[in-house]
Formats: structure tokens, C-alpha cells, sequence
């Protein structure tokens, strides 16, 4: 299936509706996130046949905005993403993303695993060298850009489903990524929730259906 989906950016789309994603922009010096020519992907079915998914889908997101990526049911925008986020590799084409990443899934039940807030939003430090008072001060700003600072000891069972989506972003931004990828960011979050004001150079990219 083509992709035929929508990409806006907070600047100026760079898009037209329903046209393979092929950004229009070229300019070398762009700080850029996200680089992807041409990427392809298809899976083999039992039979042995491989059924194109994505077909030479090309975007540049550049550092700094919020993209969404729009489209109908079964178009590729979570396959889009998940190569993106390195959860799968393309068949075809030429990909960068700018690292550190960090991927929010759609059901935060797959991503918020440890027992408190806290204790969630600082286990992907653990693969830094970082002192104490820097993991506390990382969880504490990431918990505070997400408006769940009240909550650093709650138990996360206790959550709702948005406010678990909520301790997952905290757990990427305290990773200090620089492309933060979100899988159906409206599933759980409101709407004053779902564009969060955070100063860091990163790009957000965030699949979508159209309404
Ligand atoms: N492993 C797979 N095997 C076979 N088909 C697949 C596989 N993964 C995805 N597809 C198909 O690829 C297409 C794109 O799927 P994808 O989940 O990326 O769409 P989407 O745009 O995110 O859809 P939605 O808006 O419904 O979440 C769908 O038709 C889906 O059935």
C-alpha cells in the first residue's frame, strides 16, 4: 500500500494532501532530524510474496518542530514510525534520524513498567553515567514538562491511561532525545496536553488519523 499520508510540520507543511511524502524543501544547511529517501517496506506473506507496505516515501523533518503525520486507517503511519524509531528496518531506501530517540508507544501499558513514577521516568538512565542529583534533577524537570510533578511517587497502577502516556514522554525527555516519536499521541492525552512546551532542540513526530 502507498503511503498517502499528510506530514505538518509547525512551520509550513510541506506536504499537499495525498501525495507520496516527499518533502519539497532542500536546503543543505537545515538542521535536520529526520532524513528518509525513498524508503521502502514489505512483508513476506506465507506464501511467499512480498506485499509492498511503503513505497519510496521520502521526508525531511527538520530540529525544533512538531510534525504529525496524517492519514487514513491502514495508510503505513505506524509502520512509518516504527521505522523510524529503528523498530523496523526498510527494505529499500536511505534513512538518518538525529539520536537520541525515543519511541511513546500507543498503549503505555507496553512502555511505563516500574512501580512508582519515579522510579519509571529515571529507569532508562540507568545506561548513562550520571550522578544522583542529575537523575533527580532530569526526572523532576522531564516529570515538570509534562505537568505530572505532583505524581513522582505515585504507583503507576494508580494512573489513568493519560497520565501513564504522560510518564512516558517524561521517560524520553529525561533521555534528553533529540527526536521524540509518538505513536497516536490523542489516544489517552487531552488536548491541552498533546503539544507540551519544552525548549530542548527536538523534533516531535506523531502518527494521526484523520478525523
Ligand atoms: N507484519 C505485517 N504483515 C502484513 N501486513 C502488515 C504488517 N504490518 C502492517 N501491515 C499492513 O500494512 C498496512 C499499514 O499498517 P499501519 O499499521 O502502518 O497503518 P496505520 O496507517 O498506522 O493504520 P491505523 O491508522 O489504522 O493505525 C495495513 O494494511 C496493515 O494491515
Amino acid at each position: 500500500m502507498d503511503l498517502s499520508a499528510m506530514l505538518f510540520g509547525s512551520a509550513t507543511p510541506h506536504l499537499p494532501p495525498r501525495c507520496s511524502a516527499t518533502s519539497t524543501r532542500s536546503n543543505s544547511t537545515e538542521n535536520l532530524a529526520i532524513e528518509g529517501q525513498n524508503l521502502k517496506f514489505s512483508v513476506r506473506t506465507r506464501q511467499g510474496n512480498w506485499v509492498p507496505i511503503l513505497k519510496d516515501c521520502s521526508l525531511r523533518v527538520p530540529s525544533g518542530q512538531l510534525w504529525m503525520l496524517l492519514g487514513p486507517n491502514g495508510c503505513g503511519k505506524s509502520t512509518l514510525l516504527k521505522i523510524l524509531a529503528g523498530l523496523l528496518k526498510p527494505t529499500g531506501g536511505a534513512l538518518y534520524v538525529k539520536r537520541p530517540k525515543s519511541f511513546v508507544f500507543q498503549n503505555p501499558d507496553h512502555q511505563v513498567v516500574m512501580p512508582t513514577v519515579e522510579a519509571d521516568v529515571s529507569f532508562g538512565l540507568g545506561k548513562f553515567i550520571l550522578t544522583e542529583e542529575e537523575v533527580r534533577h532530569r526526572v523532576s524537570k522531564s516529570l515538570d514538562a509534562v505537568g505530572m510533578s505532583t505524581y513522582m511517587k505515585r504507583p503507576v497502577q494508580t494512573l489513568s491511561g493519560g497520565q501513564k502516556q504522560r510518564v512516558a514522554i517524561a521517560g524520553a525527555l529525561a533521555e534528553a532525545c533529540k527526536v521524540l516519536l509518538l505513536d497516536e499521541l490523542t489516544t489517552f492525552l487531552d488536548e491541552s496536553d498533546q503539544v507540551f512546551n519544552n525548549s530542548v532542540d527536538l523534533a516531535y513526530i506523531s502518527d494521526q488519523n484523520e478525523y
